[in-house]
């Protein structure tokens, strides 16, 4: 296999937040201590509920923010912030929103072309210029779309142009945030087909975020299954589809629309919240809601075990 192109080691976000003026500050657990290694032409999908961290890792990746420990190495360097300069182009994302990603103001052309003229200040206007029309030619769009402006686009579009606009700096990485969920169904496939055939052109590597896993059915190679802030499984696609190991993720499977309709499936409802990321339960942290908790999981963190396909659950399916 070729040489990965992000290798994340323990990477944790945390945050120091306080209730009012005088209370103490406490620590929200963002993310806490996520191992993955990504490949070029390869689809990592992390899943889960709203609030599990996804959207941390996402400005970690990107280098928005750094991690508060751990490590992320880009193209086998390590990704510190005296680097973030250098590194920046190699990583690019895609919003859920394309109505919100784009500005209202600029022809797509000039959207095309920012990434360009802000890093590669020396690059002729010409040469932007063709860059950009043929960027608009490879995901799917026509010449004359160059001259107009975001509002004259559908969604669909809109998320093309983002995605074009991603690519414009040849990144090797892309981090696509819930990159169909505003978009209806229809158009859904549409774009997730797009980013297959890009993806085999341009042997992109993909960190897929999404809380929707039959998105993910759709484009993964490997996935994370988070659970405030920690990874409670990973595994191939295969793996984790066919046998879900964590009771959380066997309930998350359980709730997904099946290919067939009429087909049995024994829906797991979850009961309860999920707790709050304030709260550093000493155990598992799905034990409040887990219907084969045991004393063991209150007080014992299970860490990931297994080979290839890993769970932290001390009694796995
Ligand atoms: N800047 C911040 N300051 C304090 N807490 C934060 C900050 N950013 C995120 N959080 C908290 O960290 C946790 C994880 O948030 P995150 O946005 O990463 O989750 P998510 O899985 O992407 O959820 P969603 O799908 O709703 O965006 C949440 O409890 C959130 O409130």
């Amino acid at each position: 296999m070729t040489a990965p192109v992000a290798v994340a080691s323990g990477l944790t976000r945390h945050y120091s937040v306080k209730e009012g003026l005088f209370s103490k500050p406490q620590t929200v657990r963002a993310l806490s201590d996520l191992d993955f290694t990504l490949h070029p032409g390869k689809t990592l999908a992390v899943v889960g509920e709203s609030g599990c961290g996804k959207s941390t890792l996402a400005r970690l990746v990107t280098m928005i923010e750094p991690p508060t420990s751990g490590a992320l190495e880009l193209g086998g360097k390590p990704a510190t912030p005296d680097r973030w300069a250098d590194l920046r182009g190699a990583v690019q994302i895609v919003f859920q929103d394309p109505y919100g990603s784009l500005n209202p103001r600029q022809r797509i052309g000039q959207i095309l072309s920012e990434p360009l003229k802000i890093n590669r200040p020396d690059m002729k206007a010409a040469d932007r210029e063709a860059r950009a029309r043929e960027m608009l030619e490879l995901v799917g769009l026509r010449p004359e779309h160059y001259d107009r402006y975001p509002h004259m686009f559908s969604g669909g579009q809109r998320q093309r142009i983002a995605i074009g606009r991603a690519l414009m700096m040849n990144p090797a990485v892309l981090v696509l945030d819930e990159p169909v969920s505003a978009l209806d169904v229809s158009i859904q496939s549409a774009i997730l087909n797009l980013l297959l055939d890009l993806q085999e052109k341009l042997d992109l590597a993909y960190l897929f975020i999404s809380h929707d896993l039959s998105v993910v059915r759709h484009i993964a190679d490997d996935i994370i299954v988070m659970y405030l802030g920690r990874a409670i499984e990973t595994g191939t696609k295969a793996q984790v589809f066919a046998h879900p190991m964590h009771p959380y993720a066997k309930a998350l499977l359980s709730a997904t629309p099946q290919a067939d309709p009429g087909g049995k499936r024994n829906r797991i409802k979850l009961e309860g919240e999920l707790p709050s990321p304030l709260a550093d339960l000493p155990g598992c942290p799905f034990a409040p809601r887990c219907w084969k908790t045991q004393d063991k999981c209150r007080t014992d963190r299970p860490p990931l075990m297994g080979d290839t396909h890993r769970a932290a659950c001390w009694f796995p399916e």
